[in-house]
């Protein structure tokens, strides 16, 4: 899949020795003579450049060339990518700034990696930098390229200054196409890729863990390491750099940037209209609303989400609202919202990823087939992969979203527990979270990476599970998420279990979990044991006693104890919850504090959840 320009370079290179490709170019004004050279050499040299032992590079062209020569490429638009930079000024608006400017120059962007805020590398004595790279096409050639960043860079208040210093901003070019270039001021690749994680983590970002180009395989190529730029970024230490003190992955939220991985974030649910399922009609006076803020806060939500619309069938806290409607995120953000959180993900207001967009907020991607009324109906409930079909249709969405111009480090993906799914997909889906990352990670690593929400709270697949009105679905919904969040790498085989769980929720929505599970779910990883994980909500203890293949659920005065030596266990466990419910019933922090940190603790994901008023009374 070479494109002509490629295949004419690369036979360049094989006739001309380094030097004298330099001459060769500037003299003649890089005419293109090659069409003749191609047939006489024939398609078979291509081999002699097919790079290392990465497996899918079939070979990348190099040029060498000067910026007054008129050695550039033109007509035909490469895929570059330019790695972003600033550590001065408004950090982000630099950033918005340089994206807008690169597209207004004829740099188009394709694809964001997450945004980072990183330690000062080299020169250590300066501010903390944001660091990100974008994916770009442009019919600019290289030099033209780079003069015009250094123009952006430039019109965003960039002086001559200490090498390595502070800057309010910084773009590099990282890969030009399949090129390597070297010129007196341009070096593609860029050198010092390898050496910077600030680099290579957004980088990998750019790519999905499946190659897709021949311009990817290139880009891995160049990295000189037998894995590619996964294997280069694998000796560095990849994911383990990430959230040390160099480096965390952050999303700009209310002027600041929130590190969503440090623990699970808990979204409180204020439902301001008349008819949502779980508290229709409870808040709508201004001062019932204001009350029932204060509390959530008080009980430890992290940010509020205010559905306007109904979709029924913090040392800093956040006010998310919940809309499909592109006027009234508009007006929202324009009134102080920290968030939008669309359950349509663009699908039902064609204005809505423009108007996201302009505006500097995160953006909450829902999956939904349909709208709110035609969600459950069963051309929109087939599935045959859930986690799949949602990870794919969501991928797209998400993918347009970015192309309109919302960078994927402001996006929140959300797999749509209760939205056109039955029953058994919302326990799939429950089960599946890595799976649903997994998925999307083939295609977009940096949207895989992305925060996740996950919104179960009271919905009637619960009530389906455990015959419950809504009010009454909390310990429900606690064991969803629950389930959601450990069964994946804790449950082994709990032959014992079935007798043990008839009228206790958590234990339904267990067993139904449980028994969804695949194989390699029950699969025990010890390194993500704890030995002793505590959960405890509006009434019941969970307590996984994990080095013991132990589950057991406390429910009143019922305790159930699941796994190997179950009898043994029991009594220990009864002891363990006897001395712990006292002590239980005095800790004054709130129970969500308590899930949060749980969940914090293996996974990173953002659950929602409803408000628990009386969690130890
Ligand atoms: N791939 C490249 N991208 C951007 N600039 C490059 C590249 N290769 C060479 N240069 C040259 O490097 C010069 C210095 O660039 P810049 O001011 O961005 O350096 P720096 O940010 O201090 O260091 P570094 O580029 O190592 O991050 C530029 O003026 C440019 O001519
Ligand atoms: N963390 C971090 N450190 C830096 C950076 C940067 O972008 N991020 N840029 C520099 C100049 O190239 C020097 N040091």
């Amino acid at each position: 899949m070479f494109d002509f320009l490629a295949e004419c370079e690369l036979f360049m290179v094989l006739f001309y020795p380094c030097d004298q490709w330099l001459d060769y170019c500037i003299n003649i004004h890089f005419v293109y003579p090659q069409m003749s050279i191609l047939k006489y050499l024939g398609t078979s040299r291509h081999k002699l450049f097919a790079a290392g032992k990465y497996p899918k590079v079939l070979s990348f062209s190099t040029f060498h060339t000067t910026p007054n020569s008129s050695v550039e490429l033109h007509s035909q638009e490469k895929e570059v990518v330019i790695t972003l930079g600033s550590n001065v000024g408004d950090r982000l608006h630099n950033f918005k700034e340089a994206l807008k400017l690169m597209k207004n120059s004829g740099i188009n962007i394709t694809r964001h990696a997450c945004l980072y805020e990183t330690a000062p590398a080299y020169v250590t004595d300066q501010p903390r930098f944001i660091n990100s790279a974008v994916r770009v096409v442009t019919k600019l050639g290289p030099h033209e390229l780079l003069s015009t960043l250094k123009r952006i860079e430039k019109d965003l208040g960039r002086t001559d200054g200490i090498r390595y210093g502070p800057r309010p901003i910084d773009l590099d070019i990282l890969f030009y196409g399949k090129y390597k270039v070297r010129s007196d001021i341009l070096t593609v690749p860029h050198e010092r890729i390898w050496e910077r994680p600030f680099v290579m983590a957004p980088l990998m970002d750019l790519l999905g863990s499946a190659i897709d180009s021949d311009t990817v395989a290139a880009w891995h190529s160049f990295a000189g390491h037998s894995g590619g730029l996964s294997g280069l970024w694998e000796d560095l230490g990849s994911e383990s750099l990430i959230g040390e003190e160099g480096m965390y992955r952050v999303i700009p939220v209310a002027k600041g940037l929130l590190d969503w991985s440090r623990r699970t974030s808990v979204m409180g649910i204020l439902n301001v209209t008349p008819d949502s399922f779980s508290d229709g009609g409870n808040f709508l006076s201004v001062e019932s609303a204001v009350s029932q803020v204060r509390l959530m806060i008080s009980e430890g939500a992290d940010m509020i989400d205010i559905g306007a619309q109904s979709t029924r069938p913090m040392a800093r806290k956040l006010i998310s609202v919940d809309t499909f409607y592109s006027e009234v995120a508009l007006e929202a953000v324009s009134n102080g919202a920290h968030l939008i959180n669309d359950v349509s993900a663009g699908q039902l207001d064609s204005n809505m990823f423009k108007v996201m967009a302009d505006l500097d907020v995160p953006y909450v991607a829902m999956h939904m087939r349909g709208d709110p009324s035609t969600m459950q109906n069963s051309e929109n409930l087939k599935y045959d992969n859930v986690c799949k079909e949602i990870s794919s249709e969501l991928y797209s969405r998400v993918r347009e979203a970015e192309m309109s111009g919302i960078p994927a480090w402001r996006i929140i993906i959300d797999p749509g527990i209760g939205f056109s799914k039955k029953t058994e997909h919302n326990l799939e889906i429950l089960l599946g979270l890595p799976d649903i990352r997994k998925e999307i990670g083939t295609r977009s690593l940096s949207i895989s990476h992305a925060p996740m929400l996950i919104g179960p709270s009271r919905k009637r697949f619960l009530g389906e599970i455990c015959p419950r009105p809504a009010a009454e679905r909390d310990p429900a919904t606690i064991a969803s998420v629950t389930a959601a969040y450990l069964l994946l790498v804790l449950i082994v085989k709990l032959p014992e279990y079935l007798d043990l769980c008839s009228n206790n929720s958590v234990s339904v929505v267990l067993r139904y979990v449980t028994s969804t599970a695949s194989p390699k779910n029950h699969q025990i990883n010890k390194e993500n044991i704890h030995t002793q994980t505590l959960i405890s909500a509006g009434g019941f203890i969970c307590f996984f006693h994990l080095d013991i293949f132990t589950f057991a659920s406390f429910s009143a005065h019922k305790t159930f104890v699941f796994g190997r030596q179950r009898r043994k266990r029991e009594e220990k466990i009864r002891k363990f919850f006897d001395s712990t419910r006292k002590t239980l019933r005095k800790i004054s922090f709130p129970f969500t504090d308590i899930l949060a940190k749980v969940f914090f603790e293996t996974h990173k994901i953002s659950i929602q959840l409803p408000f628990f008023p009386h969690s130890f009374s």
